[in-house]
């Protein structure tokens, strides 16, 4: 079989890819009638598509893709590929089509998603940041404008009215956390008209690994603003005190901390010899442990960075500064006391969704990225979702070299240095992934040492960021990046407008380096991808030692290997023991989606029961008919006095009040349930077990008690002038709401997390 053809054919275990392979030829025996169309006489074809329902049959999905390519071709100046028609069909079937680097994955979703619309679907392309959704929908506009349906995108900035407007078009680009945050805010409303998301069709996720797999677990919280809370300084200067290894120990993963006993003691001493763990006063502990986990887990400059007087978050996966973004309360005011600024507002959790839950809101769901067959169970268990491997454009010549291995991280770094030199002296472009911010840092430090002139990408603003990436593929340029995920700029060789690409190709292409491997392969495939695009040389070798968090903390053997005078290993069963170490990661990482999923169905069963009980309420005027019947004389005085509709909008808001009173009461005491399952059964019991046993009574009688409440409140409402001021009874809403993301642990906030998890120490057990 020739190699084209087999490339075609698709790989085991992924989507078969003839039924789509055999159309390609009748998309392209179309293609000189089409030509020969006017643009008005194209639109009309496209919008003929638009005469029947999905799925595609057979014609009709070879004229689209026919349709598709000339109006690009127009709109453009790109033809799709062969091999991009084929992603447009596996994401037209609800796949995810694997496409690497550089492939045209844009492009490819943009003829998806325009098919998806000319069927009447509204469609929702999710990127992973807001740059992304407003430049691919900028991009792909006159496209969309040529096949006659609408487009528009979302941003951090957009007011309710823009988000409104722009949800209303055929299809909408918008980051996953600007959509989740919308949805948590439409949750909210006490009035149907200040809704911004219409109801869910298709999503189509770009970067749908990063989404789908490493942001699942993420919560988006939407908050409430209480009032102000003191800064703990009193603990952020008593646990600055402690001496690590003896007063308190990190647990191997650097997710947890603990008191040691020598650390109560030290802690019970300095308060004036309090017992931490009396039963009668619970509330000093978790304030030691929220400023202890500040202190030692949250690093200025890898976790978050101090600017204009305020604590920023970095969000660690992408390494940029994570805007209106901030940890649950108690943490963010403890790093607050930590560095000493100023302490913002606090409040409480109104409500939460995480991203796995926001994304299979969608009946269609079909995404692309360039890392899917490594994650392929994950898509099926979560998600049913199937993969469809899409071959390149042109084959991929890049040579992947085996990791290079060292004792120390200090001999590696040495290596790394010697290699970059040696390459830089090529004039080949030389770009670096780090796991973070800090190390980035050091790393350009000690390039700069060397005399090698490097860039570093992070925490800047995303725009910038593709430019520098655009210009990572110019002749003698060194660029070091943290991961490269997500980062949506392919690195053309020569520079952006290829000015110098001769050079570059004959130089060697581009060649990556992995300062260290990341905690799954994928990760590591997302940096080797940057070199090779489109057929084009390139290399990559990934550094690694035996002291690398990865390695030092999933290995099950780190001594005892033999080691060169510059302190590499060349022995094959410990390169092996990287891999082994990487797959222990990934198994952790799966663990923790498994858990927080498990958490979170049971808190989205009770959540859809709130959520329709306040629909009804919200459109059908359900808590008007309820009052009615519970307080029948008050609520027919009213109505004399203010009339029926008045005090529809008032039993509404009211009723509305105390749904929504009552949910994020309940939210607080899911929190508090689950880490005081962890404190007090750890080790003993499967918590989720005692968690399903005190959350389900705890709601049942939720809408019951609801009910009660706003019967009461109802029972105080009078009329004057024929209205009725629900504020002047109690119904206040949160003056200001702000929203955040929760990063990376399985019980739904760091802050959880790290009290959750907390041991109680053997010398301290009662
Ligand atoms: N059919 C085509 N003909 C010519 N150029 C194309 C074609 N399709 C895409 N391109 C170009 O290829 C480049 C890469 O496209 P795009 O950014 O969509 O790639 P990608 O697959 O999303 O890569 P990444 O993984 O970096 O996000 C773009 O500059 C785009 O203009």
């Amino acid at each position: 079989m020739a190699e084209s053809v087999r490339r075609l054919l698709g790989k085991p275990g992924a989507v078969d890819l003839r039924p789509y392979t055999k159309l390609l030829e009748s998309i392209e025996a179309r293609e000189p009638e089409l030509r020969d169309l006017d643009d008005a006489r194209l639109t009309e074809k496209a919008a003929e598509l638009g005469n029947a329902e999905l799925p595609y049959e057979r014609d009709d999905l070879v004229e689209l893709c026919a349709v598709g390519r000339e109006a690009a071709r127009r709109a453009l100046g790109e033809r799709p590929f062969d091999v991009q028609l084929l992603g447009v069909m596996a994401l037209l079937d609800g796949h995810i089509a694997e496409m690497a680097t550089g492939e045209g994955k844009t492009l490819a979703g943009a003829l998806a998603a325009a098919g998806f619309a000319l069927r009447g679907q509204r469609v929702h392309v999710l990127s992973v940041n807001d740059y992304l959704a407003r430049r691919d929908a900028e991009w792909m506009r006159p496209l969309y404008d040529l096949l006659g349906v609408a487009v528009a995108w979302i941003g951090e900035e957009s007011t309710p009215a823009e988000r409104r407007t722009a949800y209303s078009a055929d299809i909408t680009y918008a980051s996953v956390s600007e959509l989740g945050f919308d949805v948590l805010r439409d949750r909210m409303v006490t009035d149907v008209a200040d809704r911004v998301v219409p109801d869910t069709g298709i999503a189509l996720i770009d970067e749908a690994d990063s989404v789908l797999v490493d942001e699942a677990r993420v919560p988006l919280v939407l908050a409430g603003a209480a009032e102000h809370s003191d800064a703990d300084v009193e603990m952020a200067e008593l646990v600055r005190t402690l001496k690590p290894g003896t007063d308190y120990e990190i647990d191997n993963e650097g997710r947890n901390v603990q008191l040691t006993d020598t650390g109560i003691d030290t802690v019970e001493k300095a308060l004036g010899g309090i017992d931490l763990y009396d039963e009668d006063d619970t509330s000093v502990l978790p304030r030691v442990n929220l400023a202890l986990h500040a202190h030692v887990l949250l690093q200025r400059d890898v976790h978050y960075v101090v600017r204009d007087g305020e604590v920023r978050i970095i969000n660690e996966s992408r390494g940029r500064i994570a805007l209106l973004q901030r940890w649950p309360d108690g943490l963010q005011a403890a790093v607050e006391a930590k560095e000493k600024v100023d302490v913002s507002e606090t409040g409480e959790v109104l409500d939460s969704i995480t991203v796995q839950a926001l994304v299979l809101r969608y009946p269609t769901r079909c995404g692309m990225t360039g890392t899917a067959m490594a994650v392929a169970d994950q898509l099926r268990e979560f998600y049913e979702l199937e993969v469809a491997v899409i071959p390149p454009n042109k084959p991929c010549v890049r040579t992947d070299q085996p990791d290079r291995l060292y004792a120390t991280r200090e001999e590696k770094e040495d290596a790394l240095i010697e290699e970059v030199t040696e390459v830089h002296a090529t004039g080949r472009p030389i770009l670096i992934g780090t796991q973070d911010v800090a190390e980035s840092e050091l790393l350009a430090k000690r390039l700069a040492d060397a005399g090698l002139e490097c860039v570093v990408l992070n925490a800047k603003n995303d725009s910038d960021e593709a430019a520098i990436i655009a210009e990572a593929g110019t002749h003698g340029a060194i660029t070091v990046s943290t991961q490269m995920a997500g980062r949506g700029t392919d690195i053309r060789l020569g520079g952006s407008d290829m000015a110098d690409r001769d050079r570059v190709v004959e130089a060697g292409g581009v060649h990556v380096m992995g300062y260290g491997r990341y905690p799954s392969s994928r990760l590591d495939d997302q940096l080797r991808g940057r070199a090779g695009r489109q057929g084009d040389p390139g290399t990559s070798t990934f550094f690694v030692s035996v002291e690398d968090d990865l390695v030092a903390n999933n290995a099950p053997e780190t001594r005892g290997y033999e080691a060169a005078g510059d302190g590499e290993i060349t022995d094959p069963s410990w390169l092996r023991m990287v891999d082994h170490a990487q797959r222990v990661s990934e198994g952790q990482l799966l663990d923790i989606h498994r858990n927080t999923w498990r958490y979170n169905k049971l808190i989205d069963v009770q959540r859809s029961v709130v959520l329709e009980h306040r629909e009804a309420v919200l459109t059908d005027d359900l808590g008007d008919r309820q009052l009615a019947v519970d307080c029948a004389a008050h609520h027919a005085d009213l109505v004399e006095d203010a009339g029926a509709d008045e005090v529809a909008r008032a039993a509404r808001l009211i009723t509305l009040y105390h749904l929504d009173r009552g949910w994020t009461d309940h939210n607080a005491f899911l929190a508090e349930l689950r880490e005081g399952i962890h404190l007090r059964f750890l080790g003993r019991r499967d918590p989720l077990d005692e968690f399903n046993r005190d959350a389900v009574p705890e709601f049942k009688g939720f809408l019951d008690g609801a009910r009660a409440r706003a019967a009461e409140t109802f029972g105080e409402a009078e009329a004057a002038d024929g209205a009725i001021d629900v504020a002047e009874i109690g119904v206040k809403r949160p003056s200001m709401t702000w929203t955040y993301m929760v990063h990376d642990h399985p019980f739904s906030s760091q802050l959880e997390n790290f009290v959750g998890k907390l041991k109680r120490p053997s010398g301290a057990q009662g």
